[in-house]
């Protein structure tokens, strides 16, 4: 992708920085949703990002990849602002600077991020764990009291529904599966109508029918949601890929469909060819 084609309007207004939910809409009006541009982040003098340009347009599926080390966890703790960067800038939109902002501010303010290893509340029922996602941190308590109201409920049907739960719903979130975990992981984070979705290895330890279905949700969530997906399993980003962003040394080696970065020596040298 060509940065100076996706290069921000650097004229915009400034944001209001206590508000999560930033005030105005989100501006995607030049294409990208997200704009990493010239970002680098030093641990005790070692580049884990050397300056890294990406960009992610809106409602697009994005692959990244990369050997260990590559700098992928950082990347997307940049962007989701658990790590500031030495240099570079971070905009979600054409005017939200994300680098102003903290980690739960982004959070709530439309980025969404499932880690690796699912984290759902295991005692309670599939049904349980959207509700509290649902109500958020600030309206916990006043969902346990007063219950969800009719557009929340609808909301959780067509989520479960998505993640292929409907008929687990009365389940503790304990005796689902591995796949079923991290699925249901991933409706919490939908039930927050997250803009950006940043799923990190999601098909690990997974079955092969769980992988399969773990591509068509994703591919399903594209379009609504921008996705952008950290996968080591080749197989399966093959599956799912449009664009694919290979990562080196801090840095974007190569980007294009799956087959160009496939057969860019570049990339058979330090990644695929191993
Ligand atoms: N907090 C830290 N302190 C020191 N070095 C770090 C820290 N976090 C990451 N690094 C180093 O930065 C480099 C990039 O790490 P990062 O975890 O971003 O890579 P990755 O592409 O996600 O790798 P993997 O595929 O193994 O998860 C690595 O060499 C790592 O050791």
């Amino acid at each position: 992708m060509n940065p100076i084609k996706h290069a921000r309007n650097w004229g915009s207004r400034a944001l209001p920085k206590k508000d999560p939910n930033f005030g105005h809409p989100l501006d995607t009006s030049h294409g990208p949703i997200l704009y990493v541009e010239d970002v680098s982040v030093s641990f005790d003098g070692f580049k884990a990002l050397n300056n890294l340009n990406l960009y992610i347009d809106e409602g697009e599926l994005r692959c990244i990849i990369g050997p260990n080390g590559a700098g992928k966890t950082t990347m997307m703790d940049v962007i989701t602002g658990k790590t500031k960067p030495d240099a570079g800038s971070v905009y979600f939109g054409q005017q939200i600077n994300l680098l102003e902002l903290s980690e739960h501010q982004i959070a709530r303010g439309g980025i969404g991020r499932k880690f690796q290893k699912p984290t759902v509340y295991e005692a309670l029922s599939v049904y349980e764990n959207l509700e509290l996602a649902t109500a958020g941190d600030k309206r916990f308590w006043s969902t346990l009291t007063r219950g969800l109201n009719g557009e929340q409920k609808d909301r959780i049907s067509e989520v479960m529904e998505t993640i292929g739960l409907t008929d687990s719903v009365r389940n503790d979130a304990g005796n689902l599966s591995h796949g079923q975990k991290q699925w249901l992981e991933i409706g919490m984070l939908l039930m927050q109508s997250p803009r950006v979705l940043l799923v990190d290895e999601p098909v690990a330890g997974m079955t092969g029918e769980e992988t399969e279905r773990t591509a068509e949700l994703l591919t399903s969530l594209a379009g609504k949601h921008s996705v952008i997906v950290v996968e080591h399993d080749m197989a399966f980003v093959r599956s799912i890929a449009r664009e694919v962003t290979v990562l080196h040394q801090g840095s974007v080696l190569a980007e294009g469909t799956m087959d160009k970065v496939q057969n860019d020596p570049k990339v058979i040298e330090v990644y695929l060819g191993e």
